[in-house]
């Protein structure tokens, strides 16, 4: 069984963050291990506190999982802080974690700031640089290099991204108008299709999408068969939302498909 360590925040409505991660690492059929660097209290319809621990909690975290269980993989998301964004860059060097897929959580579904934005500048300058893939959707790639992003220019846009030091980049596609993300390793671009559902039920996607993609990576799937089975997961979860829990955007539920090709 593979290993990956979700390195992230707890949403109180396991919609999105740490808990879609674990949901996400079961649906992809790996070990998923984790390390909370701070708490929300939030629902389908809001945040209304956020509570980040100091960074060493977050290293502590990591070096037990690292020295006991192992890690294959290592997802980042909601890091909330530049304190926690340096720790973590620094555990991940100094022990060396492999396949790490860097999702720049600055936004909630619901319109929440999940960033501080003097952290921008520590996650391009630490984070960004040991990342095998960045995963921004088109509104993080636009507020991370500062510029519009129009659908035709999002090629653009991940070759910038790439020069903020990562191996490779994923534009998720998931609110523009075609629903395609874009995969971009300095020497192809790669349009990744595949369903587009109406479902407003999308709490979680992007955490659920980085989650995937580090799973198979782990697995040890290529770049782009990676990004494919990550968009086919994501997708599935958006499918099957549950428009029934909250009265917000509903959390995606990524065991949805597999629990009814099981009969239940
Ligand atoms: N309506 C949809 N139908 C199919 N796939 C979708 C849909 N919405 C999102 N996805 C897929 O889900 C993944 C996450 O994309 P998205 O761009 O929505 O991320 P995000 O905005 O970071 O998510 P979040 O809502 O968690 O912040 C991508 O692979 C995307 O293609
Ligand atoms: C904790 C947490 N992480 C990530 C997201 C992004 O969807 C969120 N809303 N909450």
């Amino acid at each position: 069984m593979k290993r990956v360590l979700s390195v992230a925040t707890s949403d109180s409505g396991a919609g999105a963050g740490i808990q879609a991660d674990l949901k996400a690492f079961l649906r992809c059929g790996v070990y998923g291990t984790t390390a909370v660097v701070a708490t929300t209290a939030q629902n389908t319809v809001g945040v209304t506190d956020i509570y980040p621990f100091p960074p060493g909690v977050a290293v502590g975290q990591i070096e037990a999982v690292a020295e006991d269980i192992g890690v294959d993989a290592v997802k980042t998301g909601m890091l909330f802080n530049a304190g926690i964004i340096s720790a973590v860059a620094g555990a991940v060097r100094r022990l060396g974690l492999p396949n790490l897929v860097v999702d720049p959580v600055m936004v909630a579904e619901s319109g929440a700031e999940l960033l501080e934005p003097a952290a921008v500048e520590t996650y391009k300058e630490e984070l960004f640089p040991l990342a095998r893939v960045l995963t921004p959707n088109v509104n993080e790639a636009f507020a991370l290099l500062g510029e519009p992003v129009d659908e035709g220019g999002i090629e653009d846009c991940a070759a910038a991204l790439l020069e903020l030091g990562p191996e490779a980049v994923v534009v998720t596609g998931g609110h523009t108008s075609a629903g395609a993300d874009l995969l971009y390793d300095g020497l192809r671009f790669e349009r990744i299709e595949g369903p587009v559902h109406s479902s407003q039920n999308t709490h979680g996607a992007g955490c659920t999408h980085s989650s995937a993609l580090a799973s198979f990576l782990a697995r040890g799937f290529g770049l782009l068969e990676a990004a494919r089975r990550a968009r086919e997961v994501a997708s599935e979860a958006v499918g099957y939302g549950l428009a029934e829990i909250g009265a917000g955007a509903g959390p995606v539920h990524a065991l949805g498909g597999v629990l009814e090709r099981g009969g239940r």
